[in-house]
Formats: C-alpha cells, sequence, structure tokens
C-alpha cells in the first residue's frame, strides 16, 4: 500500500486523514504512529500557510521524503476572525478543546443569532524534497451555536453549526462531516497529486 507521512500530532485530524487517503488506497501516517521520536514543531507563522510550511517542510526534511501537514483553525466573525491560527491554543497552555469552545461561548455571550457566522479554514501544505511546497485551501462556513452538544470529532466541532444543517459537526457522523470539512474541501483540490503519489 501506498503510504504518506503527514505531519501532525493531532489524533482527530490523523483519523480524518485516514479515512479520507484510504479511499486513494493511500495509509497516512500521522507523526504519532513514527517509532522516533519526532520534536514538536513552533508554529511562530502568521498565517496558516506559514505554519502549514513549517510543518511539512520540518518533517520532509528530518525524514527526506514526501510529507504533507495541515494547518487550521476556527475564524468567528464577531470576535475579528478569532481565534484564527491560534485555535489550537485559544485558552492557553497545553492545549485544551473543552477550555477552548468555553472560552469563545463566553466571548460570544452577548452575540444574538445572526451575527455569529464563522468558518473552518483548512490549507495542506505539500513538500517533497528538491520540490516548492505546495498550498490548497478550504473552508467550511457555518455559525457558533448557543450551548455544546455531539461528541464526534475534536476541538471546536461540539459548537460549531455548519451551514444547511441544524446539528453541530460533532452531532453529525463522521463520514458526513469528512464530506463537507474544511479538511474535504481543501483535499479534494489535492486529487491529481494524490493519485500520482507513487
Ligand atoms: O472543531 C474542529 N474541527 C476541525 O475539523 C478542526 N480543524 C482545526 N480545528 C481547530 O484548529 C486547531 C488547529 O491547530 P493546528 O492546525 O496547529 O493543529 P494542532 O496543533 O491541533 O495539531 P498539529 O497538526 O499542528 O500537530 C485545532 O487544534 C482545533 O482547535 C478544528 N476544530
Ligand atoms: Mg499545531
Amino acid at each position: 500500500m501506498k503510504q504518506l507521512i503527514i505531519a501532525t500530532k493531532n489524533k482527530g485530524k490523523a483519523e480524518e486523514f485516514k479515512i479520507m487517503f484510504a479511499k486513494y488506497g493511500i495509509n497516512a501516517i500521522s507523526l504519532l504512529e513514527l517509532e522516533e521520536d519526532i520534536p514538536d514543531i513552533e508554529e511562530t507563522g502568521s498565517t496558516f500557510e506559514e505554519n502549514a510550511a513549517l510543518k511539512s517542510e520540518g518533517i520532509m526534511k528530518l525524514l527526506n521524503i514526501p510529507v504533507m501537514a495541515d494547518d487550521s483553525g476556527l475564524m468567528i466573525d464577531a470576535l475579528d476572525g478569532r481565534p484564527g491560527i491560534f485555535s489550537a491554543r485559544y485558552a492557553g497552555e497545553p492545549k485544551d478543546d473543552q477550555a477552548n469552545i468555553v472560552k469563545v461561548l463566553k466571548e460570544l455571550e452577548n452575540v444574538q443569532d445572526p451575527n455569529r457566522t464563522a468558518r473552518f479554514v483548512c490549507v495542506l501544505s505539500v513538500s517533497i524534497p528538491g520540490q516548492p511546497t505546495l498550498f490548497k485551501k478550504g473552508s467550511c462556513e457555518g455559525k457558533i451555536a448557543l450551548a455544546e452538544s455531539g461528541s464526534h470529532g475534536f476541538g471546536y466541532d461540539p459548537i460549531f453549526i455548519p451551514e444547511g444543517y441544524e446539528q453541530t459537526m460533532a452531532e453529525l457522523e463522521p463520514n458526513i462531516k469528512n464530506k463537507i470539512s474544511h479538511r474535504y474541501h481543501a483535499m479534494v483540490q489535492l486529487e491529481e497529486w494524490i493519485q500520482n503519489l507513487s
């Protein structure tokens, strides 16, 4: 089976990539599965693209094989696009999905329905030794729920209601999330590259 290293230590992302790449006959292997201890890469960039490149290029240089990375986040209009690139650690260190949700709901306490619009954004970067890094971006429009609900997915899924649905992303079955998510929309644009992967 063909394989591709995904430069992520996020279990939720890793599971979604496993499923999405399996359709192309590719085993997507996250850093959580590697035998060697891979150091954490500091995400010091100021855009999703810069942070994705830091991850895919950093791990590509370490292993000398093709590597894909995902930098993603939630952009809330009423918060001027926050948490954005700071989504993973919005409530501070260490990374805590539940604390992040509590912080967002608190910040939106006085914001009513038509103004709770938001989108998930995902930038995928592919780094191959000797080649310039390739970028693809996807997004998923929606709004922030009044309270959290659902147990699927990860991150902010329990408070994100995708456009066209009444339930949160965490209430939807994973196979639905994987057909509408920001990650899916970025992946679709990589289809040709994925099919040519040797
Ligand atoms: O509800 C969610 N559903 C999603 O589908 C999703 N995708 C991203 N996010 C949020 O954005 C951060 C990414 O930050 P991020 O790209 O730096 O990833 P990360 O630090 O978690 O792992 P790594 O890939 O860097 O190792 C994550 O932690 C989450 O808080 C999501 N939340
Ligand atoms: Mg990260």
